[in-house]
């Protein structure tokens, strides 16, 4: 019997009430697949501050590293927005997780069933089949992690500089990641930037241009300027298959993907990098797109489909698990679109449940 290790960060408002359904969801496959889940508890973002006083505390980095995978929730919010900007819990402990376990390669499946046309903002008829895409985001590099500074100048008003910094190493691990990904799927994969303004993008293009050539000379690699790709997503989806871009664009093309493919609620992630774990897979960590939702959180109506989808990623890459993903994925496709148990983001004029509600259909399914 397998044992499956790994840490539980759930992190902040919405964070905890849609982990504890995956969990759930994870406890009852674990029960009937006869898996031993061993999973730890850490505190992260503002549970990280409000309890030890820091957003990573070194304990919740010490389970990490002890594990084979990180199940991430969410971080941040209003109530630790008035702390200076480096220790607040999106750039104290999320960004310095992704960094710590070189979680270079984000991984984030847009997928509309066609029968949740209705959720997405899209007119039906313009994605008679749902979409089925994936966005391939740059996560270590770029402007999130380039020299920061604000300096006051001599005429007293003040200069912000954030650096966007590529390599071409770290293009190219991640436009290897991309065609990997474009194997599994139709080979067709296009690659985002803004080659007609920025050093940064000229370099990718380039490199990525050189790289496929070279590597894989049979996908069919096109390239895309990041405001075309804003516009083409709304206008025609499902003319990409595979989209790869580097970190802040592919941060804000992945909202958009999220919407049209329904709500931010059903969208998950995969962050790999180059550690392999104790199964000989990828170590990652596993998360859900959107964030802490302060909006809704603490009234039971979150969606937690995107937490439960991250969960089904984790036993794909980190554990090798595929049928058990596809099983969890195809419960959670079976939910929403056969017996239409819906939460609100996604219901549209039809009834909707809360978070706990959506779970339990989800376990009926499996
Ligand atoms: N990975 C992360 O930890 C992560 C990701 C994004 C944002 N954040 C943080 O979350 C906080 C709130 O950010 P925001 O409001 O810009 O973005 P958000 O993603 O939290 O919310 C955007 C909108 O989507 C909705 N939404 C998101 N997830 C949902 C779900 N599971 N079910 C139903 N509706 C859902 C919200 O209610 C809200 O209306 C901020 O502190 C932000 O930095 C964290
Ligand atoms: C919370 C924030 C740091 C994070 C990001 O920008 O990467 C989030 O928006 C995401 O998409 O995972
Ligand atoms: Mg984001």
């Amino acid at each position: 019997m397998p044992t499956l290790k790994f840490a539980v960060l759930s992190g902040d408002y919405i964070g905890p009430e849609v982990m504890t359904e995956a969990l759930r969801v994870l406890e009852h496959v674990a029960k009937k697949e006869n898996l031993t889940l061993s999973y730890q508890h850490a505190d992260v973002g503002g549970a990280g501050i409000d309890n030890h006083g820091k957003a990573l505390p070194d304990s919740t980095l010490a389970t990490c590293q002890q594990a084979d995978a990180i199940l991430f929730g969410s971080v941040g919010g209003p109530k630790w927005e008035k702390l200076p900007p480096k220790e607040q819990p999106e750039r104290a402990a999320l960004l310095p997780l992704r960094k710590a376990f070189n979680l270079f390669a984000n991984i984030r499946p847009g997928l509309l069933y066609k029968d949740l046309a209705d959720a997405s903002p899209l007119k039906s008829e313009r994605i008679p089949n749902g979409i089925d895409i994936v966005c391939i985001r740059e996560l270590t590099g770029g402007i999130y992690f380039g020299a920061k500074s604000t300096i006051t100048l001599e005429n007293g008003e003040q200069q912000a500089t954030d650096t966007m910094v590529y390599k071409t190493s770290e293009i190219e691990r991640i436009a290897e990641a991309a065609a990997q990904t474009a194997r599994t799927r139709s080979k067709k994969i296009c690659s985002v930037d803004k080659a007609n303004v920025l050093e940064t993008s000229v370099l990718w293009r380039k490199t990525v241009t050189a790289y496929f050539a070279k590597n894989h000379p049979d996908l069919a690699l096109s390239h895309m300027y990041v405001d075309n790709a804003a516009m083409q997503l709304a206008r025609d989806p499902n003319q990409f298959d595979v989209l790869f871009t580097e970190n802040m664009f592919g941060d804000i093309l992945s909202d958009e993907m999220a919407v049209i493919c329904g709500s931010l609620g059903m969208m998950s992630s995969a962050s790999l990098g180059t550690i392999q774990n104790s199964h000989g897979k990828p170590f990652g960590l596993f998360e859900p797109a959107g964030g802490t939702a302060p909006d809704i959180a603490g009234k039971g109506i979150a969606n937690p489909c995107a937490q439960i989808l991250s969960a089904a990623l984790m036993f794909r890459y980190s554990f090798g698990l595929d049928a058990i993903a596809a099983k969890i994925e195809a419960a959670v496709r079976k939910t929403v679109t056969v017996d239409l148990v819906r939460t609100g983001d996604i219901a549209f004029g039809k009834p909707a449940v809360g978070t706990k509600a959506m779970a339990d259909a989800i376990i009926k399914n499996l």
